[in-house]
């Protein structure tokens, strides 16, 4: 039998705590597509066979490997990002020792970065590997990069194109710090005056993703992304079956689909609040 998970009171506060504040940091500081993309990369190296990588944080372990690969370019910043916020709220409970039984993964997330250049079959590789295989899914949460802005000359905070970016400088969408539906409705007019991924690409000319790049207005887009952000953020957590990888932190571990591990599991979260949020706030402008 399943024993009920108890969480500790202090430790969901804290979580609370820095979700918050972790709203506050990216409204002000106009970062939710950076700390958006270093949530989804966290999240993409998830192994839905082994059970291993995911959305736990463990990416900011992986400094010197992981974040220096290419398809992490300029992502550091989010975690000095993540630090500023657990040393302002003075957090205990809420370690990053939490997240060190995933530290020494690196050989095995090998493989699992993605670069942009993937064509349609690619994207069905990376999601199926991660246990995300319906197209719905796939075309939903790609639906994120209607915040790419890094292609513009300044990205964020003083940084330039070149510190978070391979792709040549241009506009890959006409209001990149807006989440809408915009992202679909521009794949779809073909404007060569775009800059696009590979990736990007790859919705429009697969038919099965085709349909759902056609599909999304922007009511039908917000609840299939809701639906597939809540999965991503919850990758590896299964309520019915707690054999979670064992050591030090197993305990620890089962608690990740409740209330997400580590600061940089809440930022997936954080980011999915975040964005509703403002999409109410412009319907009622
Ligand atoms: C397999 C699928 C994906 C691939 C291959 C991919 C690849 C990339 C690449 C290469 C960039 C950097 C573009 C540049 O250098 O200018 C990027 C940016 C970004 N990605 Fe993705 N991505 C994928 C899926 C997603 C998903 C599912 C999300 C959100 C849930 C997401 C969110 C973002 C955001 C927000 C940015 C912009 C960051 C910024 O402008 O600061 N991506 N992606």
């Amino acid at each position: 039998m399943v024993e009920p998970i108890v969480v500790d009171e202090e430790y969901r506060k804290e979580i609370e705590m820095a979700r918050r504040e972790l709203g506050v940091f990216i409204t002000n500081n106009k970062c939710a597509p950076l700390m958006l993309q270093f949530a989804w990369n966290d999240a993409a190296t998830y192994d839905a066979k082994s059970r291993r990588g995911g959305p736990n944080g463990s990416i900011r372990l992986r400094i010197g490997q992981e974040l220096k690969h290419e398809a992490n370019k300029g992502l550091e910043k989010a975690v000095q990002y993540c630090e500023i916020v657990k040393t302002k709220l003075k957090l205990k409970k809420v370690s990053y020792a939490n997240l060190y039984q995933d530290s020494n993964e690196s050989p095995r997330t090998e493989g699992r970065f993605i670069d942009g250049e993937e064509d349609a079959r690619n994207l069905r590789k990376i999601f199926s590997r991660m246990g995300l295989s319906d197209e719905q899914d796939i075309v939903a949460l790609c639906g994120g990069h209607t915040l790419i802005r890094t292609m513009y000359p300044k990205v964020s905070m003083g940084e330039t194109h070149k510190d978070r970016s391979k792709f040549e400088e241009g506009k890959s969408t006409n209001k990149p710090l807006k989440f809408d539906n915009s992202y679909f409705k521009e794949l779809l007019i073909k404007d060569a005056s775009f800059s696009r991924l590979p990736m990007d690409y790859a919705l429009v000319e697969d038919p099965k993703f085709h349909h759902y790049v056609e599909r999304y207005d922007e009511e039908i887009f917000f609840k299939e992304y809701a639906i597939s952000h809540k999965k991503l953020s919850e990758l590896g957590f299964n309520l019915n079956n707690l054999d979670q990888p064992k050591g030090p932190y197993a305990k620890l571990n089962q608690h990740k689909g409740l209330i997400g591990i580590g600061i940089a599991s809440v930022v997936v979260t954080v980011i999915l609040g975040y964005l509703l949020k403002r999409k109410k706030n412009q319907l009622k402008n």
